[in-house]
């Protein structure tokens, strides 16, 4: 097979970067060869070939290597953090899936309390000092897409009209950031803002993410007690770090202590935050946790130094918080829980507390801090009504090109992830996780016709059958990370309030 004619043979070929080139009447003599930064004529590739045989390979037919070829074509490098998987040069994509499941994304469609151990072992040995907080969203062009508030963040940002999927979103962070971590090295807190407008009754909320064991405190704002309480925990929790880290940001001093302080990094020992006496929580406040002040160290010697974890606060309608209705019960205290929040905005890169919040209404929320210090964006799209239809709005301008054109029904969720340092947004379709767990189990083959051009594509996902009744996704792995939690002997943080 000469040069020219393995780059023409197969479609393949275009979008590596490296190849092996096998030649001879029976291919016995292989070397490898790297895709130019040029191009030959009518965009074919130039590829350089290496000065020497590489290897002498048993003896394999040109239409052996081709089948090979063709058989790797498909593979892609496995998605990194960013699910931007391939890197530059690689064009390969697929439209967005009209739905996605969550459990699907994150490679979990039976999420089983080993597979969870196994990805905590994994987080451990990736981010030994201080807690990952890695969350896939949803499915993207070129495979899940994910956020790492750590490296990325530290705080997100989620702008959506009504309907368009953000409480479900918060909920699928919440379950993918849970999947990614332990419970001792990762902490969730879970704000329903809607209270402070009387909205409490819209639903559950983020309530039915309570049964993650992540999940140390969940408070509906619709209780001013509560929700002063709740912010000057808060204000407490990120003192009670301060004081704990001295000069050192959360991982350099987890680092530190991992290895033994040298320097005497860790010295200092700040006891847990005393709440008081408080009445016992109205039903707008879920105590999950034993409080923390009420945990003690035995014995009256302060206890060593101890690792503690990452805090993610996710926070939906937050421009409720921010803009309370007039007369609505959570209106009084709105403030001073907006403040706490702010104060995470500002001061929590450093303490390893992070801020994900949800807004319908970017015009009230424009000033905050958290919106300034939001290292990432999201952006959900309002659904298109369909192809035929005449009463189709003017297009929202955060409305992307492809949704717009295309005027296809899909399901909320659809969206675009904005980082500072990438000029293009990514669009996803988010992975819903309060579905009913899917029956897949009696789902029989599917034939469906494939485009000669579309081979090298991922392979479509299969349109989901919900069962009508029965568990949900985010029931199946709660159970699950439940156990996990358990066998792997991590437990939750106490809870704030
Ligand atoms: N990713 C998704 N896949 C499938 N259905 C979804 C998805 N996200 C949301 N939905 C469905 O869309 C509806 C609205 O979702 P959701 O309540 O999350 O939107 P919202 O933006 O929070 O609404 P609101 O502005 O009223 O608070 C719900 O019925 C929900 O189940």
């Amino acid at each position: 097979m000469s040069y020219e004619s393995a780059c023409a043979a197969s479609a393949a070929f275009a979008s590596c970067e490296v190849a092996a080139l096998l030649s001879g009447d029976v291919a016995t003599g292989l070397q490898i060869v790297r895709r130019d930064a040029a191009t030959g004529g009518a965009g074919v590739p130039l590829w350089v070939a290496g000065a020497t045989t590489a290897a002498t390979v048993d003896a394999v037919s040109g239409a052996w290597a081709e089948r090979f070829a063709r058989a790797l074509a498909p593979l892609r490098p496995a998605a990194s953090a960013h699910g931007d998987e391939g890197g530059p040069g690689r064009q390969v994509s697929a439209p967005l899936p009209d739905s996605a499941r969550l459990l699907d994304e994150l490679g979990l469609a039976r999420a089983t309390p080993a597979s969870l151990m196994a990805r905590w072992a994994a987080a451990a040995d990736e981010v030994p000092a201080g807690g990952r907080a890695l969350a896939v969203l949803g499915a993207g062009p070129r495979g899940p897409v994910a956020v790492d508030l750590a490296a990325d963040g530290p705080h997100l940002l989620i702008d959506g009209g009504p309907g368009t999927g953000k409480t479900e979103l918060l909920r699928s962070l919440a379950a993918s950031l849970a999947a990614a971590e332990r419970p001792d090295r990762l902490e969730l807190v879970l704000l329903d803002g809607a209270g402070a407008s009387g909205g409490a009754e819209r639903g559950e909320g983020l309530r039915v993410c309570t049964d993650l064991p992540h999940v140390s405190t969940y408070l509906a704002a619709s209780d001013p007690v509560r929700m002063r309480e709740f912010a000057q925990a808060l204000s407490s929790e990120l003192k009670r770090r301060a004081e704990l880290l001295g000069r050192l940001d959360f991982v350099t001093w987890h680092t530190r202590l991992r290895e033994g302080a040298p320097g005497g990094a860790p010295a200092r020992v700040i006891a847990p935050r005393s709440p008081g006496d408080i009445d016992p929580p109205p039903s707008t406040t879920l105590r999950l946790r034993p409080q923390r002040g009420h945990q003690h160290d035995d014995g009256d010697q302060p206890a060593a130094p101890r690792p503690f974890p990452r805090l993610v606060v996710l926070v939906d309608d937050f421009d409720a918080l921010v803009a309370p209705a007039l007369g609505s019960p959570g209106r009084p205290a709105a403030g001073s829980v907006v403040r706490a929040l702010e104060a995470i905005a500002r001061d929590g890169a450093h303490l390893g507390v992070h801020l994900v919040a949800a807004s319908g209404r970017p015009d009230r929320t424009a000033d905050t801090a958290a919106v300034e210090r939001a290292g990432l964006r999201i952006v959900l799209e309002p659904r298109p009504l369909g192809p035929a239809s005449s009463e189709r709005p003017e297009a929202e301008p955060h409305t992307s090109d492809a949704s717009a054109e295309s005027g296809r029904e899909h399901a909320p969720g659809r969206g675009r992830l904005l980082r500072p340092d990438d000029g293009a947004a990514t669009p996803f379709q988010a992975g819903r996780v309060t579905g009913r767990i899917p029956r897949t189990a009696t789902q029989r083959p599917t034939v469906v016709p494939l485009e000669w051009e579309r081979m090298g594509d991922p392979p479509a996902r299969r349109p989901l059958r919900e069962l009508g009744n029965g568990p949900t996704d985010l029931a199946l792995l709660a159970s699950a990370l439940q156990r996990a939690a358990q066998s792997a002997d991590a437990p939750t943080a106490p809870a704030l309030i």
